[in-house]
């Protein structure tokens, strides 16, 4: 769907974005585990004004077998974010659960500010409302794979994004 080349490119102009907006401050990135990682550290590397890096993982809660959408933090943050420019640093937001839910918990934190990059957006599949403020790319409702996106935990180490196709 996209290539190494496109995607390098893309996150190239994110960084210079991202480092025009935040002139003369520090941002804190959080890495969404385990997807946000690749592009949480090629982001990083693009970024000019100071950073810091923390991670963390999330789960769903279900309810029987369906998922209410909401998410607990398994894996929690090192670092306190009292007063810090946030940038949450994703791979992908489908549905807009993880976010909605995530900024929920993490604005109880005091941040001065929490923003969001994602590398990539599928629209068409939101059902939950997140403000997102830096998109690498919009893209169809087709399951991808690559730059930190699995199928069943591989393919994440992809340099590029492919379209997974299904057998019927
Ligand atoms: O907008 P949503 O519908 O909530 O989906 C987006 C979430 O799904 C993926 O994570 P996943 O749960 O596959 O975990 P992983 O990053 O460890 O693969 C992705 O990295 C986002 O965190
Ligand atoms: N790997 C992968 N994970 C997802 N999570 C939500 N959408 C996707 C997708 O298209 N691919």
């Amino acid at each position: 769907m996209l290539t190494e080349g496109e995607v390098d490119t893309r996150i190239r102009e994110l960084g210079e974005q991202i480092s025009k907006d935040y002139a003369g401050e520090n941002v804190h990135l959080i890495c969404v585990l385990k997807g946000g990682v690749f592009f949480m550290c090629e982001l990083a590397k693009r970024i000019s004004v100071p950073v810091s890096m923390d991670f963390l993982s999330v789960s769903s809660y279900g309810s029987g077998t369906v998922s209410s959408g909401a998410v607990k933090i398994i894996k929690d943050l090192d670092e306190p974010l009292e007063g810090k420019n946030v940038l949450i640093v994703e791979d992908i937001i489908d549905s807009g659960n993880t976010l909605h839910y995530l900024v929920e918990i993490l604005y109880k934190r005091q941040p001065k500010n929490i923003r969001i990059c994602t590398l990539l957006d599928k629209p068409e599949r939101r059902v939950a409302d997140v403000h997102v403020d830096y998109t690498g790319f919009v893209i169809p409702d087709e399951f991808v794979v690559g730059y930190g996106l699995d199928y069943d935990q591989k393919y994440r180490n992809l340099p590029f994004i492919g379209s997974v196709v299904f057998d019927e």
